[in-house]
């Protein structure tokens, strides 16, 4: 069994990215500059703006977080968005999901202009990507063929079992997946709550991706011998015995599922961090695109 280390090679990442900003700074070129807006003070997302801004500082970009409360009405957040697409020196930004529940995401991801959203959420980047075009693709699937791609997993003609359909993993997985690219032409079947024999479809799975949310939902008994398991999950449990209060638990039951795989991402250390190492991808190819 062999991890699938998200930790190290968005660590990787990060070096070639900072690497690629010395170069366009030896040029005289402009200096990536990715915003991201938060609303509100949930703990899980105010962890991830801030390991957003901490790569920032590490690949060399500047960074801008602005930071709204719950309350903040859709009006006003547009207006924000509205400010960051007419900012000449941003390059791209994004909206940290799950939004409070007053505030329509689909309308907020359709404010942000194509061209500086590097989450690649606007729905003329996932027709793009849909269409195998140019785009930002969203970050976490973007992490996970960069994973498959360096680890070397072979994808060719392999039965992807992708569980979970969300907007910002499931679907644009199965969709990229089944293309003809590096960690593509595979044959991707799409499973979700209301699938009736999910059993049945994962112990066939060469490669399992868990996008579903449920915390060690995916045990050993579901998957064959052999398998790659892309575990998406990161659930926050109480658990008084650690510092934090929270342990975290992916959608795959790990202890059983381990001994079973050929190649296994951790959580956390797994999909996670190679989010945010994409994020920074994406953001340098905004920039570059605009000199
Ligand atoms: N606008 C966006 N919102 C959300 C996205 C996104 O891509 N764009 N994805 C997720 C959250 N996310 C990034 O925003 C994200 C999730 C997890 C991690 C990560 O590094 N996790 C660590 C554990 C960190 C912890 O909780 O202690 C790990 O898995 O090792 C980074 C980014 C939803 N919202």
């Amino acid at each position: 069994m062999i991890l699938l280390d998200g930790k190290k090679t968005s660590a990787d990442l990060k070096v070639e990215i900072a690497e690629s900003v010395k170069e366009l700074k030896a040029k005289g070129k402009k200096t990536p500059h990715l915003a991201a807006i938060l609303v509100g003070t949930d703990g899980a997302s105010m962890t991830y703006v801030n390991a957003k801004v901490k790569a920032c500082e590490l690949v060399g970009f500047n960074s801008t977080l602005i930071d709204l409360p719950e309350e903040t009405s859709e009006e006003t957040l547009l207006q924000e968005i509205e400010k960051l697409n007419n900012n000449n020196d941003i390059d791209g930004f994004i909206v940290q999901l799950p939004l409070p529940k007053h505030i329509d995401e689909q309308k907020v991801l359709m404010a942000v202009h194509p061209d500086k959203d590097v989450d690649g959420f606007h729905p003329t980047n996932v027709g793009r990507m849909t269409l195998d075009l140019p785009t930002f693709l969203p970050a976490t699937p973007f992490g996970i063929l960069e994973l498959l791609e360096r680890y070397k997993v072979e994808t060719s003609g392999q039965h992807v079992v992708v569980i979970g359909r969300s907007h910002i993993v499931g679907r644009p997985m199965s969709i990229l997946m089944s293309q003809k690219r590096p960690a593509g032409d595979a044959t991707v079947t799409v499973a979700h709550s209301r699938t009736k024999n999910l059993k049945e479809l994962t112990l066939q799975a060469d490669i399992v991706v868990a996008a579903l949310g449920i915390p060690e939902f995916l045990t050993g008994d579901m998957v064959k011998d052999g398998v790659t398991i892309i575990d998406v999950g990161i659930t926050r449990i109480d658990d008084s015995s650690k510092k934090s209060g929270y342990r975290l638990a992916g959608d795959v039951h790990f202890e059983s599922v381990a001994p079973k795989s050929s190649f296994i991402t951790p959580v956390p250390g797994g999909v996670g961090p190679m989010t945010i190492a994409m994020l920074m991808k994406n953001t340098l190819l905004a920039c570059e695109r605009k000199s």
